[in-house]
C-alpha cells in the first residue's frame, strides 16, 4: 500500500512540510518546517528574517522561491541535510505526529506534489519522492 499526501487538508495532510506544526531550529521559533527550510536558502540576511516572519507557508515558499535575492552558493550541497534535520525535529516536537508515522505500518509514503520531482513524486510519479523518503528513514528508526 501507498500512502500519499500533498496538501495540508489530506489524510496524511500533518506529513507536508506546510503543515502548521513549528519546529525551534538555531533558538527560535519556525511555524513550520516549510518556513525554515525556505529561510536557509539564504545567508544570515533580512530576507531569512522575511521569511520567518511570514503568515503562512505559502507566503514563506514564494519568497523562498524568488530569486530577487540570490540564495547561497551551497544550496544544492546543503539542502537535504537541512530538509532532514528540519522534519525529524517536526516529529521530535509533535508527539501526535510520531504516532501517526507509525500507524502507517511498512507503506510506502509519497509526497504527491505534481510540480516537485525531487521532494515530491511529480505529475507522472517518476519524481525522486525525497521527502516521502525522509519520512520512511524517521519511521523506521522510530520502529526499532
Ligand atoms: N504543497 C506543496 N506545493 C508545492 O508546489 C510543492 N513543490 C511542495 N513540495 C514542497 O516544496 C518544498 C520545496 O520547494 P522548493 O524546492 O523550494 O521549490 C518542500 O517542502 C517540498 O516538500 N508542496
Amino acid at each position: 500500500m501507498t500512502i500519499y499526501f500533498y496538501t495540508k487538508n489530506d489524510d496524511y495532510g500533518d506529513f507536508s512540510n506546510f503543515s502548521s506544526h513549528g519546529i525551534e531550529m538555531d533558538g527560535v521559533w519556525w511555524k513550520t518546517v516549510e518556513h525554515y527550510f525556505q529561510a536557509q536558502k539564504f545567508e544570515i540576511s533580512p530576507q531569512r528574517e522575511k521569511i520567518r516572519e511570514s503568515h503562512t507557508a505559502k507566503q514563506a515558499a514564494e519568497l523562498g522561491r524568488s530569486r530577487k535575492v540570490p540564495i547561497r552558493p551551497d544550496w544544492e550541497v546543503v539542502k537535504d541535510s537541512i530538509m532532514e534535520e528540519a522534519v525529524l525535529k517536526k516529529f521530535q516536537t509533535h508527539e501526535g505526529l510520531r504516532d501517526l508515522l507509525l500507524s502507517t505500518g511498512a507503506s510506502d509514503i509519497v509526497e504527491n506534489a505534481p510540480a516537485d520531482y525531487y521532494w515530491g513524486a511529480g505529475k507522472d510519479g517518476t519524481g525522486l519522492n525525497k521527502l516521502g523518503k525522509i519520512l520512511v528513514k524517521f519511521r523506521t528508526q522510530l520502529s526499532v
